[in-house]
């Protein structure tokens, strides 16, 4: 098995070209361009689902068959077609220093994409190293009920309020302590009762020393 490195990447402005335009590649297409990157699809036909986005000019879509010449300045390369030779035909045109995945040989890949999680700055995702990609969707379905919507807003203000603490209090200690006191449950729940009048309170308690019963 593969001991693959979690990271989280900046795709912002960066190149993409996806092969394969099908259904599997309009959920990877999709993804990529919450990521802000800039996308290429290659391909003679174009799944319903990303008819939209190629009309609003979100993507450049090539209407062909792939060749080897079409990866040239691609920071990134996914190989979504169902024609399994043509992956690997992906494989061999890009070079080393190219992020590539194809979607039907792992081994063949240096990156897999992890089934995500999104609340706002919060992202939770979840990979089984390619042994199960349902109980990867499982196990992600499983925790956004338990990481529901709340997080987001509840992260707006983690964020803030943490920058507060490292902005006022310069004893490293205290600040541990505060910073920790951040993440006892009672903030969360303000949050969930969109209570923020006493959210502000406690919060407040705890930058003036110590935390709320
Ligand atoms: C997580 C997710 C992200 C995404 O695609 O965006 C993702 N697959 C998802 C769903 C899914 N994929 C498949 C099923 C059917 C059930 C099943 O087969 O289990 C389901 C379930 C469903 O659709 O409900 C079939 C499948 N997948 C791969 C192969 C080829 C192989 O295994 O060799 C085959 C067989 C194809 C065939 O039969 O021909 C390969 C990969 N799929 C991965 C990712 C990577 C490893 C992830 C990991 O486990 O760490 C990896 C290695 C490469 C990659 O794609 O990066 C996304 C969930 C999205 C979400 O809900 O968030
Ligand atoms: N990684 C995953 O999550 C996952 C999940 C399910 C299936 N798969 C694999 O992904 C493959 C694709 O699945 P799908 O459901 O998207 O298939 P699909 O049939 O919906 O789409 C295939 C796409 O490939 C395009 N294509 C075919 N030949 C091409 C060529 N020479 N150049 C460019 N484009 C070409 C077709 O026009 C079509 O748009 C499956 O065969 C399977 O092996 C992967």
């Amino acid at each position: 098995m593969v001991n693959y490195y979690s990271a989280m990447l900046n795709l912002s402005g960066k190149k993409a070209v996806v092969i394969g335009g099908g259904a599997v590649a309009a959920r990877k297409i999709l993804t990529l361009l919450e990521a802000d990157a800039e996308v290429t699809v290659i391909s003679p036909e174009l799944h319903e689902s990303i008819r939209e986005v190629f009309l609003a000019k979100k993507i450049i879509w090539k209407q062909k068959r792939f060749e080897p010449d079409d990866l040239q300045d691609f920071f990134l390369i996914i190989a979504a077609t169902n024609q399994s030779a043509i992956n690997v035909q992906v494989y061999e045109s890009a070079n080393s220093q190219q992020l590539i995945n194809l979607v039907d040989r792992p081994d063949l890949s240096n990156f897999i994409v992890p089934a995500s999680l999104r609340r706002g700055a919060l992202t939770i995702s979840v990979s089984t190293s390619g042994a199960s990609p349902g109980l990867a969707r499982k196990i992600k379905q499983d925790l956004a009920k338990e990481y529901d919507e709340v997080y987001e807003e509840y992260l707006l203000f983690l964020e803030q309020s943490r920058k507060r603490v490292i902005e006022e209090v310069a004893d490293s200690t205290i600040r541990r302590q505060m910073l920790q006191g951040l993440l006892e449950p009672q903030f969360l729940e303000l949050t969930r009762q969109a209570n923020y009048k006493e959210r502000e309170a406690r919060l407040l308690q705890l930058l003036t020393g110590g935390i709320a019963p």
